[in-house]
């Protein structure tokens, strides 16, 4: 279970994160939702250990964030909005390179098996030649190389085309039913969130998200 209580962020004098708190058990698939600038990506970045907040305390299964950081990492795969991948490497180079940095010892028949179970089969091709989507697919596979527990994803699947979003999103449900896996996935893409997400989180004041969000039948929690 990831726990998170009185989470909140300033930059200065600037309020970032009002205090946040939630809890998501294992298993679920969780929506993130709010305007730009909301701070979404700021509360994926506290939650990866990339920043950290003002106040507040996260515990994932029986590890503190504060005691436990490198065991934390270890147990978070990060998707990134911008991509963050070599462009000049191959499919194959970037998930080898990955590998090498990662806890978990991967052969590259298993690295290619995580890249096709997102239909993603241009093993030998640079990246710089494949489209926005693919690139983001590549993204995904490379946050899993760890098997990590939770995957943290900030807009996973913008410019990706509609069959290729619904199999990624059947593969993220699949990582959540069948694997236990924690899933915290942002996106504007409304649609998108209700088919996937067990429970949403709402930031920012405007009802806008939230009216959409119910109307569908969805349990909203807002910040
Ligand atoms: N290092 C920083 N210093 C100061 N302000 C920052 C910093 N990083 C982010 N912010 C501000 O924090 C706010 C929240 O940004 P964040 O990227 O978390 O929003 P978001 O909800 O993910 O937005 P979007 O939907 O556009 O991706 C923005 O006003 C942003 O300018």
């Amino acid at each position: 279970m990831l726990n998170v209580q009185s989470i909140s962020k300033s930059y200065g004098k600037k309020q970032i994160l009002n205090p946040l708190s939630f809890s998501i058990q294992s298993g679920e698939i969780v929506g993130l939702v709010g305007e730009n600038g909301a701070g979404k990506s700021t509360l994926l970045q506290i939650l990866a250990t990339l920043i950290k907040p003002t106040k507040g305390i996260m515990q994932l299964n029986d590890l503190a964030y504060e005691d436990d950081k490198k065991e934390i990492r270890k147990q978070i795969g990060f998707v990134p909005q911008d991509i963050a991948i070599w462009e000049e490497f191959t499919v194959e180079e970037n998930m080898v390179f990955f590998e090498k940095l990662s806890w978990k010892n991967k052969n590259k028949q298993q690295l290619k098996q995580l890249c096709l179970d997102m239909e993603l089969d241009k093993w030998k091709e640079p990246v710089y030649k494949m489209s926005g989507g693919m690139k983001r697919k590549l993204n995904l596979a490379i946050s899993l190389i760890h098997n990590p527990h939770v995957l943290l994803l900030d807009e996973p699947t913008v410019g990706i085309d509609l069959k290729s979003r619904k199999e990624i999103g059947n593969y993220l449900k699949n990582l959540t039913t069948n694997q236990n896996k924690i899933i915290i996935y942002t996106s504007h893409d409304m649609d998108e969130i209700i088919n996937l997400c067990d429970q949403i989180l709402c930031i920012g004041n405007d009802p806008f998200y939230k009216n959409i969000l119910e109307k569908a039948g969805k349990h909203v929690v807002t910040f």
